[in-house]
């Protein structure tokens, strides 16, 4: 690791640019990912455009990049899937800069340069982790090594698709900003695997209640902890959500609310109390445990919770345009990247995966001054024709993609 002063750019908004530090990505090696056989990449500091025809490696390596920052597939993808058709692993890599400063005061005082590599070999399925030449001995040790946040137009699931999707996103940014939450977020899902187990054996023999209960402290105890600061992060984010749909263009007001069926009573002046939360938690599991051991599944928990998304009172998830719900997705994504921002110090890499597809050229212009106001960090722009890149980010160098290679 070096140290060296923050590098500080312009942000292209034609409204007041805000000058924010910076995360940099350098260097992307990448060996047999996907259709990506062999990737090296001296990534300029403003970042990239990459133009490519459909499905010749765009998407895989924004995947690649963001697989640093998560250590797995942004699209769900199992690790084995990720290894090129006929290779025995795959290998990504990358040197990144990371302004770093206090947390939480979105000022960086220095400048971390890191290097971080990511390998997994199909027939072991194991994964290694490397921070500047050092395997890391936990993988969530090495979680958030490359901050990014992805946008595509495949995010309108967040809007449209189950709850689940939702929870994954609130659990992602939470768990890449805190690490109270990602502990008990791994606690809380071993827990519920466990207990879940004992009610399928339980609902089968008849017996063994007790086995199911043993695990209900610690869902409790773990569960309390996701409920308090979900709820504590839509409650600190709704207002700019709200702000973020009007300013690109939505009309009617936009609201953002943890939906829960847990019942915590109120104490006054203190909404974030784990105890009455983990004091809830535990009655409704005792209270649903006669209909969890009729269907040999946990009702109660976080992990039933939703992030509801309404439109002038109403649902969007049913309601919405395919425009509204884009803009919805946009907004949330936005929000993950403030969060992002405001925990690393800096701004994290954005990697645009052909984001304004199917919205109007206003509402993309809009969406690139609220970034750009916000503080654009560092850009990888990917689109299948030159054409579509937006004007505001005509100033990117080029590249072309064809079949996974890459051409500068
Ligand atoms: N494990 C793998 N090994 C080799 N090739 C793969 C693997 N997984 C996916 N591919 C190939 O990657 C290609 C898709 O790449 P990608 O999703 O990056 O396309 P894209 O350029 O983003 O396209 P679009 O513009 O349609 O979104 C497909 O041709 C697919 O067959």
């Amino acid at each position: 690791m070096g140290d060296a002063a923050p590098r500080v750019e312009d942000a292209p908004s034609p409204t007041a640019p805000v000058r924010v530090p910076r995360v940099e990505l350098r260097r992307l090696v990448v060996r047999d990912f996907r259709n990506l056989e062999r990737v090296d990449l001296a990534v300029p500091p403003d970042g990239l455009t990459i133009v490519g025809e459909n499905g010749h490696g765009k998407t895989n390596l924004l995947e690649s990049v963001y697989y640093l920052e998560l250590l797995r597939s942004v699209r769900g993808a199992r690790d084995a899937d990720l290894v090129r058709f006929g290779a025995v692993g795959f290998h990504v890599s990358a040197e990144v800069a990371v302004p770093a400063g206090e947390a939480g005061t979105a000022r960086a005082d220095r400048v971390i340069d890191r290097e971080v590599g990511v390998g997994f070999e199909r027939a072991t399925k194991r994964k290694r982790v490397r921070i500047d030449g050092a395997e890391v001995p936990r993988l969530s040790d090495a979680l958030g090594a490359v901050p990014s946040v992805i946008f595509s137009p495949g995010d309108v699931v967040l809007v449209a698709g189950s709850p689940s999707e939702r929870r994954r996103y609130l659990d992602v940014a939470l768990a890449l900003t805190s690490r109270r939450y990602l502990s008990a977020l791994q606690a809380y899902r071993g827990a519920l695997v466990r207990r879940n187990a004992a009610l399928r054996d339980a609902m089968r023999s008849g017996r063994g209640e007790g086995r199911a209960s043993v695990w209900e402290p610690q869902l409790a105890e773990h569960g309390a902890v996701l409920w308090t600061e979900r709820r504590r992060w839509v409650r600190q984010h709704a207002e700019a959500f709200a702000q973020l749909c009007a300013a690109i263009g939505e009309r009617s007001p936009m609201r953002l609310r943890y939906a829960t069926a847990l019942d915590v009573p109120h104490v006054a002046g203190d909404d974030d109390s784990v105890d009455g939360a983990r004091e809830a938690l535990k009655r409704a599991l005792a209270d649903k445990r006669p209909l969890d051991l009729k269907r040999g599944l946990t009702h109660a928990g976080p992990h039933r919770d939703d992030l509801e998304l309404a439109m002038g009172g109403r649902d969007l998830r049913l309601f919405g345009s395919a425009g509204q719900q884009r803009t919805a997705a946009i907004a949330l994504r936005m929000l993950e990247a403030a969060t992002l921002r405001d925990h690393v110090g800096s701004a994290p890499l954005f990697l645009l995966d052909d984001p304004f597809a199917e919205l109007d050229a206003r509402r993309a212009h809009r969406i690139l001054a609220l970034l750009g106001d916000a503080g654009l960090g560092q850009v990888l722009l990917v689109v299948p024709r030159a054409s579509d890149v937006p004007p505001e980010l005509t100033r990117l160098p080029r590249a072309g993609i064809q079949d996974g290679v890459l051409s500068l």
